[in-house]
């Protein structure tokens, strides 16, 4: 039996470029870890894939799936469900293999109560006119959706501080190197580290 998979959490506000680290991060490959894909109930975008970007379900679907209880955490956003599909999460750490989920803030703090070892990183723009010029340029988001993400993002930047680290995205491989320094060092906390120990003296 492996030591279970470390959870990582990364939030952040919409168009704050958390996708395109975590792209960045796998493509390296220097840190192992597998993507929980969510599911939404939000439209797909243009070149977006089922099963991949998200699962893309009805509001009927989602809710029966929370009604199962199969839902980690879920979320509305922008008049949309969000959540974690459970089953996924809990095979991946039980093989030892550790999990990110890419997921606002709502849903974050569900997983801090569920999940409490988890590392709670936050992902935050070097400044708010930068935010809404990533948000734009993506060019998926129409302008009253963005003023929407807008509001959201400094709501979600105040919960900035039930995290256990920020970084600031100002250059994605800057972000990439300090989220792969949080990793390094979060696998080499004493209770983990013990948690092995106990497991090779078959304690
Ligand atoms: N709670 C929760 N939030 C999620 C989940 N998946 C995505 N989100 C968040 O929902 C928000 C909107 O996502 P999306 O519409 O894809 O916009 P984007 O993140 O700007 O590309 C973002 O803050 C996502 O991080 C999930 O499974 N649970
Ligand atoms: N450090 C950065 N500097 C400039 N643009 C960035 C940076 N990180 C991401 N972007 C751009 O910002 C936009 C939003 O990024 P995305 O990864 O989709 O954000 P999120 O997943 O947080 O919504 C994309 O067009 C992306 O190319």
């Amino acid at each position: 039996m492996s030591t279970r998979g470390m959870l990582i959490v990364l939030s952040g506000p919409s168009g704050v470029g958390k996708g395109t680290v975590r792209k960045a991060m796998l493509k390296k490959s220097s840190i192992r870890f597998d993507y929980s894909v969510s599911m939404t109930t939000r439209n797909m975008r243009p070149g977006e894939e089922d099963g991949v970007d998200y699962y893309f379900r009805t509001n009927e679907e989602f809710e029966d799936e929370i009604a199962n209880g199969g839902m980690l955490e879920y979320a509305k956003y922008v008049d949309h469900y969000y959540g974690t599909p459970l089953k996924y999460v809990n095979e991946k750490l039980d093989k030892g293999i550790d999990v990110l989920l890419e997921i606002e803030v709502n849903g974050a703090m569900q997983v801090r109560d569920k999940m409490p070892d988890g590392v709670f990183i936050f992902l935050t723009p070097p400044d708010l006119p930068s935010l809404r010029r990533r948000i734009t340029h993506r060019g998926t988001d129409d302008v009253k959706t963005i003023d929407k993400r807008m509001e959201q993002a400094k709501k979600e930047i105040e919960m900035m501080s039930n995290y256990d680290y920020a970084v600031v995205n100002d250059k994605i491989p800057n972000a990439v190197k300090k989220i792969e320094g949080i990793i390094r060092s979060e696998h080499l906390r004493v209770p983990r580290v013990i948690d092995k120990y106990k497991k090779i003296i078959g304690e």
